[in-house]
């Protein structure tokens, strides 16, 4: 039971056990390479920059393959720097021997079923994740097949062993999945793997992708297992099936969070909301196979979770915004009612002294009509006038002597002698023959204003038949 002990993958260190069992892998592949090819150039213990700058033109590879196959590459394009190229790790080669010499290999790794990579993987300047180790791990794939060939003296179809880890060869309980035992499966990565099928049934596929599982699992975390293992999982050993679930769902959800490296973050959110504490995604105890279901529907729940906190972040901005917004209204309200009062307040004081002059106004004009007709009264309450019509006949004698501006008219009768002919009268006024309509109005005009203002007047005419009463007294349209 030693592998429930080693369990602890979900620890804060994983990631420097993962870095450090990568380096080792390096170095490994580094040695492996020096022994069978000469010195490469770099150190030791190389960076992955460095590895990476010292396959990039392919020259080793190819060189390298050649001596485990020969001929697996028929033509290795090789540089007149090639030595030189070796030692100055950094120097890049032509694009052609690169693309060249790289792709030969490649096919010939693939002709072998071994696990290639991409020729992109040996850009030292463009390094992704994961990118070197694939490189390693074919590395290491060819190394354990030379020594698989190496063991069966030449045999190809000799199954060989793909490392994953070091520590793994070192270990004195390494795994010998190369039992050709009838009760134990076999696990080969290799072509011949390929052509031995899986026995029948549905079953047996399943209990493959489980084994091939569990050994990448074992490999990948320097585990090792005893050779009864296999045997007590045939015999639905409930302790072993156990073990296989935990080791399974640990795999799973470590491969998972390793091709989906957001899911981590997610995770932590995710756990951070539903418990209100801080909990390392790693945390989450994956027991069995079931909880793979348990984490893609956790996932699944996390995503919307995540929508319902996006959703949740969006209505609390909107609803700040419009807090502002109303905040800002009622200030702008506030505002405006303080004006409007102040306008108000103004018009007010505007009404006030408007209402004074206009009483002021009133005043000022009752005393103007009580002068006005004070006026009128002085100039006599009785007012005659004398209007003279002009004479219809030119032969006819004019009788009128004088008119005064004073309102005396003398008459002069021709009949009677000059003394006693003379006669003298005295009006308000005397209009001549030449005088107009308007002349009479306008003085009598005073008097209508007297009679808006409350005052009784009366104008009448008097005189004889045909002297022009009804004439003066009407309106005369112009
Ligand atoms: N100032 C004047 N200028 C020109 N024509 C006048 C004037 N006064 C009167 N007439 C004319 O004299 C005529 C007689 O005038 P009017 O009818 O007004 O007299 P009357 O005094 O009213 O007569 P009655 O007493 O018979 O009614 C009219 O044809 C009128 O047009």
């Amino acid at each position: 039971m030693e592998f429930v002990t080693r369990t602890g993958f979900h620890d804060l260190n994983l990631a420097s056990r993962k870095a450090e069992e990568a380096a080792l892998r390096r170095y490994v592949a580094v040695a492996w390479l020096e022994n069978l090819v000469g010195p490469l150039g770099i150190s030791s213990q190389p960076s992955e920059k460095e590895l990476v700058s010292c396959l990039r033109n392919g020259l080793i590879l190819c060189n390298v393959i050649n001596k485990i196959h020969p001929g697996a590459v028929a033509k290795v394009v090789e540089s007149n720097s090639h030595a030189q190229s070796l030692n100055q790790e950094f120097q890049p080669p032509p694009a052609y021997q690169y693309f060249e010499n790289v792709r030969n290999f490649l096919v010939a790794i693939e002709e072998l079923k071994l696990p290639a990579f991409e020729a992109c993987d040996l850009e030292p300047d463009n390094l992704e994740a994961g990118s070197v180790a694939k490189v390693v791990d074919c590395l290491l794939a060819l190394k354990s097949y030379h020594e698989c060939k190496q063991i069966n003296c030449g045999n190809e179809n000799g199954y060989y062993k793909l490392t994953r880890s070091p520590m793994v060869m070192h270990s004195s309980t390494k795994i010998h999945l190369r039992a050709s035992s009838e009760s134990c499966r076999q696990l080969d990565m290799s072509a011949a793997c390929a052509k031995q099928p899986p026995a029948n049934g549905e079953i047996h596929k399943i209990e493959d992708t489980i084994v091939k599982l569990l050994a990448d699992y074992m490999v990948g975390t320097k585990e090792n297992i005893d050779d009864n293992l296999l045997g007590s999982f045939h015999n639905r050993n409930p302790d072993s099936i156990n073990v296989l679930r935990k080791m399974i769902a640990s795999c799973l959800e470590q491969q998972l969070q390793n091709k989906i490296p957001e899911l981590k973050s997610m995770f932590k959110d995710f756990i951070k909301e539903s418990n209100g504490s801080a909990v390392h995604s790693t945390s989450i105890p994956l027991q069995d196979v079931s909880s793979f279901g348990h984490f893609q529907g956790s996932r699944a729940h996390t995503k919307k979770a995540n929508n319902h906190m996006n959703l949740l972040n969006m209505q609390e901005i909107e609803l700040s915004n419009l807090k502002d917004l109303l905040s800002r209204t009622k200030r702008e309200f506030e505002d405006l009612q303080s004006q409007v009062q102040k306008d108000l307040k103004t018009i007010g004081s505007q009404v006030e002294e408007m209402s004074i002059a206009a009483v002021q106004y009133h005043k000022v004009v009752e005393e103007n009509r009580k002068l006005y007709n004070m006026v009128q009264d002085l100039k006599g309450n009785i007012r005659v006038f004398c209007r003279i019509r002009p004479a219809f006949c030119a032969g006819k004698r004019n009788v009128i002597d004088f008119i005064g501006e004073d309102g005396s008219l003398v008459i002069l009768d021709p009949l009677k002698p000059k003394k006693d002919g003379r006669k003298v009268f005295q009006f308000n006024r005397v209009f001549g023959p030449s005088a107009t309509q308007d002349d009479v109005f306008n003085d009598t005009q005073p008097l209508i204003r007297s009679v808006m203002d409350g005052y009784n007047v009366c104008i009448f005419a008097y005189g004889q038949t045909g002297s022009g009463k009804t004439y003066t007294m009407s309106i005369h349209m112009v």
